[in-house]
């Protein structure tokens, strides 16, 4: 098993380059199959998710043509299966758009119950909420989800929380139903917009997506389309996190900066200069970062998604900084890695009360999820010494090449076999 090793201490310098939006990816991945005719998907992110749910979707006898690095070609003539089963897509949420897509599709889907990140209760009752009311009838059993439809019917849905999987379930089925649906209370995040845009693309009828209120008239058909993803708003957030902490200086390109703006704020609270450009963002930080409060919220709030890659940051800065977890219940479970590194971390129920700590030390950590991974690479930058993060398939689930786009900006770290004494040993040769 491969780890990631930093030695910490680094200025990060340089430009780095943003993929596309892992969550926006897996909408439009499962939408792709709704057409017969060929949709072609550019600007999708060489990451795990997205290996794990273009195999599923082949598995069930859709065409999927690579094309290269991040272009694919799908056609979902030929599904003959609308079973996606459990060993094909436990590690990945967002298997669940399997179900919007083939239940707009067939009026049919089975798909097992999905995975994805261990951060607490995540139900799924607004999505089968949300296919009830377009008239299908939903069960579980033996971890497999069921829906079924004599006809789709437009229906006036009023989700009780603002869930981006609801969200974009409902939306996937609803395009191809009889009549209008409205959704309201729909979430309002960036790739919901863009799963609404590629929907369109394909001759869907959406509108209101990035508000409150989508409404979809249903069409009889999709057609083919080719589509370019919007850049991650995590991983560019991450990168620019990683710059303030490390007191760089680091251009981040391709991005959106609009969908950075509530961490941008919070980087100029604690002390950092954050220049825009139109796709561009550049993080500058000089001095010891300050402190602040976060409380994350739905978009336009700071991302949950952000939380412990700021919390990371926040261990190391002056003062004492609260961060505030409102959608997941048990999104701290990282904070002890972090105190194995010296933080000074203190967990109340949702809450985070951070003191900040002169300097952090290296150590041997495990990420317990992706975003918490990435939380641990960034210490591992800013640490004295060095830092062995294990368990990188977490993070290598949402971050393309993360070491590589890393060490482009001069930080040390490499991924390796830490049993390899060799491999070690070079890396602490050429670092040192
Ligand atoms: C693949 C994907 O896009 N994942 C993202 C998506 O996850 P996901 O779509 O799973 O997150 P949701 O927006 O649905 O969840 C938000 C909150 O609503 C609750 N809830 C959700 C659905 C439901 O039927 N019932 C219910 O109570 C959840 O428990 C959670 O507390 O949005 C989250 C919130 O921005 C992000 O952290 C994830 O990275
Ligand atoms: C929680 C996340 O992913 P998922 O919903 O796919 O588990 C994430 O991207 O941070």
């Amino acid at each position: 098993m491969e780890q990631y090793i930093i030695k910490g201490g680094k200025a990060l310098q340089g430009e780095v380059s943003i993929g596309g939006a892992k969550n926006a990816a897996l909408g439009i991945l499962a939408a792709a199959i709704m057409t017969d005719e060929t949709v072609t998907i550019e600007n999708l992110p060489d990451i795990r998710d997205i290996h794990v749910l273009l195999e599923a979707i082949e598995e069930i006898g859709a065409a999927v043509e690579r094309v290269d690095k991040h272009t694919v070609k799908i056609n979902g003539k030929n599904i003959k299966s609308i079973n996606i089963d459990y060993e094909f897509i436990r590690k990945i949420r967002a298997s669940y758009y399997l179900l919007g897509a083939l239940l707009g599709k067939y009026n049919r889907a089975q798909v097992a119950l999905p995975g994805g990140c261990n951060i607490g209760s995540r139900p799924i009752d607004q999505h089968i909420k949300g296919f009830e009311a377009l008239g299908a009838s939903v069960k579980i059993e033996h971890g497999m989800i069921q829906a079924e439809a004599k006809e789709l019917k437009g229906s006036h849905i009023y989700l009780d929380v603002a869930s981006v999987g609801a969200t974009i379930n409902i939306m996937l089925a609803a395009c191809r139903a009889n009549g209008q649906t409205i959704i309201e209370n729909a979430a309002k995040e960036p790739h919901i917009v863009d799963v609404a845009n590629f929907l369109n693309s394909m001759g869907a009828n959406i509108k209101g997506a990035g508000t409150d209120v989508i409404r979809i008239k249903g069409v009889s058909k999709l057609s083919g389309s080719e589509y370019n993803i919007i850049p991650d708003q995590i991983e560019a957030g991450t990168f620019m996190l990683a710059a303030a902490a490390t007191k760089g200086n680091v251009l981040i390109k391709n991005v959106i900066p609009k969908h950075l703006e509530a961490i941008t704020a919070k980087l100029v609270e604690i002390g950092v200069t954050v220049e825009e450009f139109d796709d561009a963002v550049r993080v500058i930080a000089t001095e010891k970062l300050g402190h602040t409060h976060i409380k994350t919220l739905p978009y336009p709030g700071f991302p949950t998604d952000m939380q412990p890659q700021i919390t990371a940051v926040l261990a190391a800065s002056e003062g004492t900084s609260i961060v505030t977890e409102t959608i997941y219940e048990n999104r701290f479970k990282y904070v002890d890695e972090l105190s194995r590194m010296g933080a000074n971390i203190k967990v109340e129920g949702n809450t985070a009360i951070i003191v900040g700590v002169e300097s952090i030390t290296g150590a041997i950590v495990s990420a317990p999820d992706l975003r918490a991974g990435a939380a641990l690479v960034i210490a591992g930058l800013v640490a004295e010494g060095f830092t062995i993060v294990e368990q990188v398939e977490y993070i290598e689930r949402g971050y393309e090449d993360f070491e590589r786009k890393m060490q482009g900006l001069g930080a040390s770290m490499a991924k390796i076999d830490i049993e390899d004494e060799k491999a070690v040993q070079k890396f602490k040769l050429r670092v040192s």
